[in-house]
């Protein structure tokens, strides 16, 4: 068994055969009374997991899909706190692991010791960082650990060996492949790198891997989940949601893990 419970989770469903999937949500989107809605939608769908987007005004590694997504959901009043206040309501009935993905910045103003309470007590099991390299986040990584929750690192196709091994070794729940270099966003296809990068983070890791970025059908999905345990799917799932087009959403899940 591993440390958390979100990896455990994840080992449970690659048991099974299946890649993992988690789709990528913009919290606010659509309105904060969506949140809820929109997860429970996307597990009965067949998740994995879900990564809870925290909109944020400077969104560095965000392309440009879901950066408007971002200031739609900033527009409709989204904060961290109000994410969390929703995301608590549903704890105990909830059955699918939740990720948030914040920038540093939200974490740094709610207070980090605050914020790591307010997601345990929220039942937040994971979150990414983006934006804080290696070297700075032993504060941040202190009290994630505290209070239980997986802190998720993201691996750069650009890193060295060296580094990725470190990177690898520890990562908390699954490790997250970026599998192109720039922002996100959909790709027509993904470089052949792409495949050894992949194949290589699997060797290295002993928490499940996800490729993410780039990926927006089952083609891609399925031929990238063949070498490692699964994918993370972001603009695509956003702009589906944001054009109500949930039997899409079902399909692009559906087709991937049958
Ligand atoms: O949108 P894409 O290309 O499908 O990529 C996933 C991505 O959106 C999601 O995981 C994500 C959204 N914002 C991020 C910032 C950094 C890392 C990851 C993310």
């Amino acid at each position: 068994m591993g440390k958390h419970k979100l990896e455990n989770t994840l080992n449970q469903i690659k048991a099974t055969g299946k890649p993992l999937f988690i789709p990528y949500m913009m919290a606010g989107d659509g309105g904060i009374d969506q949140i809820n809605e929109r997860i429970n939608f996307l597990a009965e769908c067949g998740a994995s997991a879900i990564e809870l987007g925290i909109p944020f005004s400077d969104p560095v590694a965000d392309g440009p899909v879901i950066q408007d997504a971002g200031l739609r959901a900033l527009q409709n009043g989204t904060t961290l706190k109000l994410v969390l206040d929703e995301v608590r309501k549903q704890k105990e009935s909830r059955s699918i692991p939740i990720i948030l993905m914040t920038y540093i910045n939200p974490i740094w103003n709610y207070g980090y010791e605050q914020f790591a309470k307010d997601c345990d007590a929220a039942g937040v099991d994971g979150i990414i960082i983006p934006d804080i390299p290696m070297e700075e986040e032993e504060d941040i990584a202190a009290q994630l650990s505290a209070n239980g929750i997986a802190f998720i690192r993201l691996a750069a196709m650009t890193s060295p060996d060296e580094r990725l091994k470190k990177i690898a070794g520890m990562s908390e729940g699954f490790l997250y492949a970026v599998s192109v270099s720039g922002t996100t966003g959909e790709r027509a296809q993904h470089e052949e790198n792409t495949l050894n990068y992949l194949e290589k983070l699997t060797k290295l890791s002993s928490v499940p891997v996800l490729a993410g970025f780039g990926i927006s059908n089952p083609d891609q999905a399925k031929y990238l989940a063949a070498y490692c345990d699964g994918v993370i799917v972001g603009s695509k799932i956003v702009h589906l949601f944001a054009e109500e087009k949930q039997t899409e959403i079902r399909e692009l899940i559906g087709e991937t893990i049958k």
